[in-house]
């Protein structure tokens, strides 16, 4: 994997960095660099994240998904980073760009229903995913989906593996019913997970390579450097960082490759829930290349200078080559690879940011494969930490979110708090297009 922040400079971009000021923000990155080391040896809640490729025991969660190993359709029961890692992987290596993996990661009747019907329950394995084990989303979908296996005569416990933390009622229900259960590994936050049993057993089931993503994760690790100018992982994150602060508060981030567009995603939890505190933090926005070049590149390139836009590819693509077509006006086309048109656009767009002064990076993998994903998935990670003790946040806790999920709690326990009172006493001013009320 390498980083190329050329297009992040100064002498091309605005907001850009000087070569002067990368030399001094290199200093911050040596000694951030110690902290996380620090950490990472310390095993200290957070940092253990970074340990992941060493410490995540890919052979247990091979014997505990055994059971359902025969599984046609894996059903990930998760939110957040118990669903987003899961995904990005299965879609970046399942043979069938993940399609045999739904997840239900939200709670819409609608939609929850709908999968249910048109799954083969016999077929399928259940992958419960909660750290917490108690959140709402998770465990409602998980009682909807076991009423369904029920009510088909299927034996849920026979085709359901858990990953939680010790405790809640996910652990206990998972003992209750003797569940094969992998733990939470600890120390780590959810949306740092995705290198372990928490992201891992989909792609288990589905017979990925775990091993090989594990050890292009270690690989990356291997990378981990006191210079910016070693290190692609702190190259991203120390550009990414200082781009913030002189004014990108984006960071739009652009795969060019549908089997990547989870991983944006991904991202866009890592970055905002780890980053966004004490009022600052990179807001993510999720695109595809070249898809979204016929969507968003024209605020990308001509609107608010705000942005710090991430440009991804694998470098080897299958190939498939355009046919020639009777009008001359297509001959252009003809023979072309489409990857070759894909990256043609890529390099486009990127110099078309660069001409209108956008600063942009480009990431990039030797190939979309297990060792490439992990890869890219640990050096995002470091990369989101190093920033973290740039900025001085705590990346490892998301304290902001409890506020809702306790309202919400509240009023389906029926109590009457604080927080129930300001979701009636909601300021309400409605525009139906009768005079408004
Ligand atoms: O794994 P859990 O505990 O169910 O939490 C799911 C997600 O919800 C959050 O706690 C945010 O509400 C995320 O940090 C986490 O990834």
């Amino acid at each position: 994997m390498n980083v190329d922040i050329g297009n992040a400079l100064a002498a091309v971009a605005e907001p850009g960095l000087s070569r002067d000021e990368l030399a001094t923000l290199d200093e911050r990155v040596a000694r951030a660099h110690e902290r996380i080391e620090r950490g990472r040896t310390d095993g200290e809640f957070g940092y253990a994240a970074l340990n992941l490729p060493r410490t995540t025991d890919a052979e247990a969660i091979r014997d505990a998904v055994a059971p359902v190993a025969d599984a046609e359709t894996v059903v990930t029961v998760g939110i957040g980073g118990s669903a987003l890692g899961a995904r990005t992987i299965t879609s970046a290596l399942a043979a069938d760009g993940g399609t045999s993996h739904v997840v239900l990661d939200n709670v819409d009747p609608d939609h929850v229903s709908r999968v249910l019907s048109e799954l083969s329950l016999a077929e399928t394995a259940i992958n419960v995913v909660s750290k917490s084990g108690t959140t709402a989303e998770t465990l409602s979908n998980f009682l909807v989906v076991r009423e369904a296996m029920v009510e088909a005569g299927v034996d849920w416990t026979e085709r359901t593996v858990v990953t939680t933390g010790d405790e809640g009622p996910l652990a206990a229900l998972a003992d209750e019913h003797d569940l094969p259960t992998l733990a939470v590994p600890d120390g780590v936050p959810g949306r740092f997970a995705a290198l372990s049993s928490v992201g891992l057993v989909p792609a288990a089931i589905l017979g990925c390579d775990i091993e090989g993503l594990l050890d292009g994760a270690a690989a990356a690790a291997e990378t981990l450097d006191s210079s910016l100018f070693e290190c692609p992982a702190y190259a991203y994150g120390a550009v990414a960082y200082g781009l913030e602060e002189r004014g990108a508060t984006i960071n739009a981030v652009v795969p060019y490759a549908e089997r990547l567009e989870p991983f944006a995603e991904w991202f866009a939890q890592l970055w905002a829930e780890s980053l966004g505190k004490d009022g600052r933090g990179q807001t993510p926005a999720r695109a595809l290349g070249a898809t979204d070049q016929h969507s968003q590149l024209q605020l990308y390139r001509a609107g608010r200078r705000d942005k710090l836009v991430t440009l991804l590819r694998p470098r080897e693509r299958p190939s498939l080559d355009v046919p020639a077509a009777e009008a001359d006006a297509l001959a252009h086309l003809e023979g072309t690879d489409l990857g070759e048109l894909l990256d043609t656009e890529l390099r486009a767009t990127e110099a078309s940011l660069a001409e209108a002064g956008q600063p942009n990076v480009r990431v990039e993998l030797d190939r979309l494969d297990p060792r490439g994903l992990g890869e890219l998935l640990y050096a995002m990670e470091a990369a989101c930490v190093l920033v973290g003790e740039l900025a001085g946040v705590e990346t490892f806790t998301q304290p902001a979110v409890e506020w809702g999920k306790q309202a919400a709690r509240d009023v389906l326990e029926g109590d009457e708090t604080e927080k129930t009172a300001a979701i009636e006493d909601k300021h309400e001013l409605i525009v139906d297009g009768e005079g408004g009320r």
